[in-house]
């Protein structure tokens, strides 16, 4: 089990502090969520954010979530940057193109993972399973912070697990707080990124050792 916390909703002149305080509490990885205005309707972070995240905290692991249909202009430049797991959206590019990068990023030593927006089904899943190091199940429709967990999301988890045979891990993004984390959990989901259910209330480090305790 593992939390990936999503810095999207964290007032950007905290970013630093939170990022400290969320680390000495046990954080490993930390989620960033790129939006291109293109993709998605909202703009998010560029590759600075990712290499002085990486200056600053060299041995936490940054795992880019690229929402974004300009993969030959950002996936370089992420990989650049010193990204060490990418997230591609399979709705994002046609296949041959999908190939292409998660080529590319093998050949970059960056891990890959395969994200599918809710609308999106299983049966494209196959042909990546051989290639790919983790696959994110969206469990809201992807462009915001703060939005409700999509409850169907959980029978979906449940027939990727049966899929990937456990080979790897399943990673669920949007609305996860304690109680849908534990639902997500149920159906087999064994990596959490939460948001504003962490960095939104009053203290980081209650909301993680929270999540934690659902989750344990
Ligand atoms: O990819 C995302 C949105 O597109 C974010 O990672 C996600 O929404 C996290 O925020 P929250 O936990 O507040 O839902
Ligand atoms: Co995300």
């Amino acid at each position: 089990m593992m939390i990936a916390p999503s810095i999207l909703n964290i007032n950007n002149l905290d970013l630093k502090n939170d990022i400290q305080v969320a680390a000495q509490a046990g954080i490993k990885r930390f989620h960033i969520d790129i939006m291109d205005g293109h993709f998605v309707p909202n703009l998010s972070f560029g590759p600075q954010v990712v290499s002085d995240f990486k200056k600053t905290f060299p041995k936490l692991e940054a795992e880019v979530h690229l929402m974004s249909n300009k993969p030959e202009i950002m996936v370089p430049a992420f990989v650049k940057a010193g990204t060490d797991l990418m997230l591609l959206h399979y709705e994002a590019m046609d296949t041959a193109e999908l190939n292409k990068w998660i080529d590319y990023l093998k050949q970059h030593q960056v891990r890959v993972g395969l994200v599918l927006n809710p609308d999106t089904p299983l049966t494209v899943l196959p042909p990546f399973i051989p290639k790919i190091d983790q696959l994110l199940i969206m469990t809201v429709y992807p462009g915001f912070g703060g939005q409700k967990f999509i409850a169907e999301s959980c029978e979906k988890i449940r027939q990727a697990k049966v899929m990937l045979a456990s080979k790897i891990p399943v990673e669920v993004d949007g609305g996860i707080n304690r109680q849908t984390a534990k639902l997500a959990q149920e159906a087999g989901a064994e990596i959490f990124v939460a948001g504003s259910y962490l960095f939104c209330q009053e203290s980081v480090v209650a909301q993680i050792n929270e999540l934690n305790r659902v989750l344990k």
